[in-house]
């Protein structure tokens, strides 16, 4: 990894967090409604968007694909005017490519409205494979051709895409996305089973809908879309990131603090709110937001394993792992949705904790990387004292869960590579001092 200067933080540890943060819009849903509007033949209206870098990089895709994208009248609102998709003279997609995870989600609108999609190569955090190939099985299945080519994928739909019967092998969230983008313009019905059912993906569904969609979900993981003829635009407000706000819950607990999220909720939170409360972390919830805080005394360990929804999000475990470094006994991590997701802990080893990764399926559920070979269990035994380090940033939720272990260390940490956390943390460089974190740029 290239590391620049101005791209390090200097944080200087052993200061309890303590005030009020907001967050906004989910990052895991706001650039998927705005590739949603590509859809529509009206503008649409989001509310609540995060100023972070996941979507900026959407809105340059869907401005050099005629979209015409400006701010509302609201603060964080943003108006998407599709009307001019037709007549774009695409240049220069490639230098997006690597950008994020979210041009895969072009396919399906692109094909409907010009019957071609070119899709650059993905970004997106790297902590597995991360292969695409559901996707791909998933618009084969729909009448679309695909070519490899050195740049990225060149797709055509020869004709109106068709409903299809489709099985996810897992319920892959983006797989999921890629059917409901496809499917509500397609010609007759499609069935997808064993679908991703996490919130950010009911929210999409509620945003389709508005545009005129037809979607049921059963609580069997089968989501039923009949394909219309054309769909208008939506007037939305995002829902708010529930991954966000664990973070900054997990950064209260691990410094022995406590930080009132205002927007997160409840409701999108339940199973990390019930593992908060089994650690030993306390929160009250009131209308407007979540206070999260470290009541004193010692955490409990626990075992923890992470799932699809309605279980443990993946997104939450590296930070909770570092305030499981504060609780004493032996927590156990068994993370089964991606098989490089605890790499991180090698740093936090440095700074003092004890966390030794295993190859076994270590919760109760064997998953699907058990027999094979990757590191994907942790015993995190503490508590521990963590001491300052020199840290590099490897992924979006790694680089904040440096940033807790940093501030609940004794001493300085030198952080590289923060610029990453932007991806999906908004204004995080004033939402810590604001805190009362001690954090400076060299
Ligand atoms: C932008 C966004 O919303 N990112 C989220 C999304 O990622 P993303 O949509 O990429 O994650 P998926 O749910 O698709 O991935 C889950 C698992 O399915 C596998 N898989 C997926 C697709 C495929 O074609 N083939 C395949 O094997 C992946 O390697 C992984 O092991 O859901 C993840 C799981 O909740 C979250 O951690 C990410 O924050
Ligand atoms: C894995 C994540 O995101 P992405 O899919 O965008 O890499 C994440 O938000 O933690």
């Amino acid at each position: 990894m290239t590391v620049t200067t101005d791209d390090v933080l200097l944080v200087h540890g052993g200061t309890p967090l303590e005030g009020e943060i907001r967050v906004r819009g989910a990052k895991n849903l706001v650039p998927k409604a705005m590739v949603a509007a590509l859809l529509g033949s009206e503008p649409s209206r989001l509310r609540n968007v995060p100023d972070i870098r996941d979507v900026r990089v959407v809105r340059g895709l869907l401005q050099l694909h005629g979209v015409t994208v400006r701010g509302g009248e609201e603060e964080a609102e943003l108006v998407l005017d599709p009307s001019h998709v037709e007549s774009a003279n695409v240049a220069d997609i490639d230098a997006h490519a690597g950008s994020s995870r979210i041009p895969i989600l072009f396919c399906g609108p692109l094909l409907h409205r010009l019957g071609h999609a070119f899709i650059p190569g993905l970004g997106g955090c790297d902590i597995g494979g991360r292969p695409i190939d559901f996707h791909f099985d998933v618009l084969r299945k729909f009448g679309a051709t695909i070519e490899k080519r050195p740049e990225g994928q060149y797709l055509e739909a020869p004709q109106r895409l068709r409903g299809t019967k489709i099985q996810l092998p897992f319920p892959s969230v983006g797989a999921t996305e890629q059917v409901l983008l496809t499917a509500v313009l397609a010609e007759g019905v499609t069935e997808l089973s064993n679908a991703a059912v996490e919130p950010e993906i009911e929210d999409l569904i509620c945003v389709l809908q508005k545009m005129g969609a037809m979607i049921s979900m059963d609580t069997d993981r089968t989501i039923r879309i009949t394909g219309v003829d054309r769909l208008g635009g939506y007037n939305h407000r995002a829902l708010p990131d529930r991954l966000e706000a664990a973070s900054w819950a997990c950064a209260a607990l691990a410094t022995e603090g406590s930080v009132y999220v205002r927007g997160a909720s409840q409701r999108e939170m339940m199973t990390f709110l019930n593992t908060y409360r089994k650690v030993g972390g306390q929160f009250e919830i009131d209308d407007h937001g979540i206070r999260f805080w470290h009541p004193g005394g010692p955490l409990k360990a626990i075992a923890l394993e992470t799932d699809v929804h309605p279980g443990f999000q993946t997104d939450w475990q590296q930070p909770l792992v570092v305030a499981l470094t504060q609780a004493s006994g032996l927590s156990i991590v068994h993370e089964t949705v991606y098989e490089s997701r605890l790499g991180f802990t090698e740093a936090l080893n440095q700074m003092g904790a004890h966390i030794q990764l295993y190859r076994e399926c270590l919760g109760g559920t064997p998953c699907r990387f058990g027999q094979r070979n990757f590191l994907h269990s942790a015993v995190v035994s503490g508590p521990t004292k963590l001491q300052g380090a020199d840290l590099v940033i490897p992924d979006l939720r790694g680089g904040f869960s440096y940033l807790i272990a940093a501030l609940a260390a004794q001493g300085t940490s030198r952080v590289h590579g923060i610029e990453l956390i932007n991806r999906g943390y908004e204004n995080f460089m004033e939402k810590l001092p604001a805190l009362g974190a001690k954090v400076e740029l060299p």
